[in-house]
């Protein structure tokens, strides 16, 4: 990456979050460039990042090496129709986007080399976790681009099949949805036993944070920690009991089909 030229076409939350992750890795600010209808938007980044930043996407991807796709899927087609006659050969195409296809993709800018990724929010503090697969096209060079570009964020996972990013969308992805909405039970379960709701808000959010850095670092699995805090006819035993009467992993497996389907959903429409 010492010399690699990146332009970011959308510098929404991802963006700005990709950019952050490679300003703190050494990237020099003249490396990265973004463009963004947004004014606001592009003072942003470029008040907190130092990088340039364009109205005009053709502009902005003009000596780039690699270009972010971060714009909304429901934009991406215009988008890629308007830059591609402004690529060059050569150029590697990085898509953030949930549910385009790398197929989409091509058809709308060429037979290009793509990488498609589905990164995930805490990539705002450098946690965040990444699916990537890459086409035909692309070099091992290019892969390397673009594992430094997503290991800037967060953990990097290359994937054999596309459509796992199906999976990967549902899992982590979506994923950190699904624990702030724990959260958010679980604290709202702790007011209504009587705790006031910022010491169920702490509580909470510390024992969140602190299972996952012991699953993290553990060389045990997820179940075992579990049965670790499980006393026998104890507390946790009677909640897991209710968890598990009401469905608790059916509801899950559930929900994460639901994601995954829209994902292939969104992939059928937004590819036309
Ligand atoms: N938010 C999330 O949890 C995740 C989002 N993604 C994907 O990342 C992509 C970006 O999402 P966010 O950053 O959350 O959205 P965002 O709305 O914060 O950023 C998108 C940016 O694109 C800009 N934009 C709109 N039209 C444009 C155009 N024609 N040319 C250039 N820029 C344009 C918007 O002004 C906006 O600043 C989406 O495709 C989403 O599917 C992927 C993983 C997780
Ligand atoms: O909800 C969505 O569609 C996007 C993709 C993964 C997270 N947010």
């Amino acid at each position: 990456m010492s010399d690699t030229r990146i332009a970011f076409i959308g510098a929404g939350n991802m963006a700005a979050s990709l950019i952050g992750g490679l300003r703190a890795q050494g990237l020099d600010a003249k490396q990265i460039r973004a463009s963004d209808p947004g004014a606001e938007t592009r003072s942003r980044v470029q008040a907190e990042h130092g990088i340039e930043v364009f109205e005009d996407n053709a502009q902005a991807i003009a000596d780039a090496d690699v270009i972010v796709l971060a714009v909304k899927p429901q934009v991406m087609k215009a988008v890629c129709q308007d830059l591609q006659a402004s690529l060059r050969d050569g150029q590697l195409i990085v898509s953030i986007a949930a549910g385009i296809t790398c197929a989409s993709l091509q058809d709308w800018l060429g037979a290009r080399p793509v990488v498609r990724c589905m990164p995930n929010t805490p990539a705002l503090l450098r946690q965040g976790v990444s699916g990537l697969y890459a086409t035909a096209e692309v070099s091992s060079a290019q892969r390397q681009q673009a594992e430094q570009l997503l290991s800037a964020v967060g953990t990097a996972l290359w994937l054999d099949q596309e459509q796992q990013l199906d999976a990967v969308t549902a899992v982590s992805g979506s994923g950190p949805a699904y624990f702030f909405l724990l959260i958010e039970a679980m604290t709202a379960a702790g007011e209504k036993l009587g705790l006031p709701r910022e010491t169920a808000s702490q509580l909470t959010l510390q024992t969140a944070l602190g299972a996952a850095r012991m699953a993290v670092a553990s060389d045990v699995d997820a179940a075992e920690l579990r049965r670790r805090v499980t006393s026998p006819a104890g507390t946790t035993e009677a909640a897991i009991k209710s968890f598990q009467g009401n469905a608790f992993e059916a509801i899950v497996e559930q929900a994460l089909q639901a994601a995954a389907t829209r994902s292939a959903e969104l992939a059928e429409q937004l590819g036309k």
